[in-house]
């Protein structure tokens, strides 16, 4: 699973690009079609999903879950059937589970595997192998599961699952889906009720699919806005005709390629607005970005709608640390969007971005000086002074992209918006969350 070890490098050159124009539809949201599949592999009969995001991180999950017994397939493109084992019933899989690239895959199949009597090791990738595991092992240690890990709590490490679990309230450190989601997903196999504690919201995608999937699952807000989420555990879930919405982290490179390149004029059509997943659409709109939602509807329990994006002279702002949350993901392409930008853009509150596939802040603050940007690195955020819609220079040297899709995708859009063009290291790791990223890219160019 792992695209690093098996193939060479693959660099490439993004050169500076005339209007973008056209229409493109994103492939479908990660979060949600990992947790199609785990939940599909949870529930009783026949789950269908469309337009799955068939990228190396949700296959990651797909061979995974098959190796714990469910049946996972390929019907057609982005068409998948799963045919669940039911809670309780995984199997211990024969060999380690290799998570490749993806966190959301390691952290919430770690908490599945903590309240099922099997015992599992999962494994990945240079990158995945240094992020923080800690987060999940201390509460499902709480639940009764048991853990080798590495050296400060990293992978490869071996989980051994509690059976039974012991039901815990566990209020959240860190803003973190994958942890709640870790904690619900152990809760769904343990006896009683299971709580989680959410001082500040996170995606909520496995909340309602839990609940779409017939789990008992509340959630309440206290004055102080803390979410308290609950769930009872032993639950049975029956299996459901998903439509994946298309992914609205994997929609903001384009958004902001085409609000960067001028005379560009893109309609993205069928991106997921939910609410905990759109705060880079109205820190852009705030920017003075040109980004209309046309044709607003439901997909799979999710907002939706298609957006036309046109070239927009930005402004630089100083961006709300509460809206982190809503838009983790899409700091690097916001950075890049910033370094053009008119005056200053300030990011804070941002310590979250250094534990990603890569330090996003040291990692996005070189990638970009290096291309010609003014930026100054924080501790937990950065400074970056913009061009004022000039083009940035580009880079002579390639930009070092340390196995971060995120990264590589950001840097190829600063490319578009630069004089000399900027060379990405290795291209390969779009493959975990965008496969057909440079085909669409191509096909928007005039
Ligand atoms: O739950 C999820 O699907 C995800 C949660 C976020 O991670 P954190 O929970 O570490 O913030 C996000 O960065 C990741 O891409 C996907
Ligand atoms: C952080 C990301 O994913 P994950 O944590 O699943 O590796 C991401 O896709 O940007």
């Amino acid at each position: 699973m792992s695209h690093a070890a098996d193939t060479a490098m693959r660099p490439l050159r993004f050169m500076p690009s005339g209007p973008l124009k056209g229409t493109i539809r994103v492939p479908g949201d990660k979060s949600i079609s990992h947790r199609s599949i785990m939940l599909g592999a949870l529930a009783v009969g026949e789950t269908k999903v469309t337009g799955l995001l068939e990228g190396e991180d949700v296959l990651a999950t797909a061979a995974a879950m098959r190796a714990m017994g469910a049946s996972v397939e390929r019907v057609a493109e982005g068409e998948w059937r799963v045919h669940g084992v039911g809670v309780g019933a995984l199997l211990q899989p024969e060999a380690p589970l290799d998570m490749g690239n993806s966190g959301t895959s390691t952290r919430l199949l770690m908490g599945l595997v903590a309240s099922h009597p099997i015992s599992a090791t999962f494994i990945g990738d240079a990158s995945l192998s240094k992020r923080p595991m800690g987060r999940v092992i201390e509460p499902l240690s709480q639940m009764g599961a048991s853990f080798e890990a590495s050296e400060g709590g990293r992978l490869p490490l071996i989980l051994k699952g509690a059976s039974p679990a012991v039901p815990i309230s566990y209020r959240l450190p860190v803003a973190s889906a994958q942890v709640k989601s870790a904690v619900l997903l152990a809760g769904l196999n343990t006896p009683g009720v299971t709580t989680v504690l959410e001082p500040v919201p996170t995606r909520d995608h496995s909340e309602r699919m839990l609940r779409g999937f017939g789990a008992e699952l509340n959630v309440e807000v206290e004055t102080d806005g803390t979410r308290v989420i609950t769930i009872r555990g032993e639950a049975e879930l029956r299996p459901q005709v998903i439509d994946v919405p298309g992914d609205p982290s994997s929609a903001a490179f384009f958004i902001v390629a085409a609000l960067l390149v001028p005379g560009s004029d893109v309609v993205i059509e069928n991106v997921g607005l939910n609410p905990t997943r759109a705060g880079l659409i109205d820190v852009l709109r705030q920017m003075g970005g040109q980004i209309e939602e046309i044709n607003a509807r439901e997909v799979g329990g999710e907002p939706v709608a298609d957006l036309r994006v046109t070239h927009s002279v930005l402004k630089g702002i100083e961006v709300d640390p509460a809206m982190a949350p809503s838009m983790i993901d899409e700091f690097p392409a916001l950075f890049v969007a910033a370094s053009l930008a008119e005056g200053t853009t300030r990011t804070s509150g941002l310590d979250e971005l250094r534990v990603k596939e890569s330090d996003r802040l040291a990692v996005m603050a070189t990638a970009l000086a290096a291309a010609g940007a003014r930026i100054e690195e924080h501790e937990d955020g950065l400074v970056i002074e913009g061009t004022g819609g000039e083009p940035l220079a580009g880079a002579e040297n390639a930009i070092a992209t340390h196995l971060d899709h995120r990264i590589a995708m950001s840097m190829a859009v600063a490319g578009l918006a630069s004089r000399d063009g900027v060379e990405v290291d290795d291209t390969r790791p779009i493959a975990t969350s965008f496969p057909v990223f440079e085909t669409m890219l191509d096909g928007l160019k005039t």
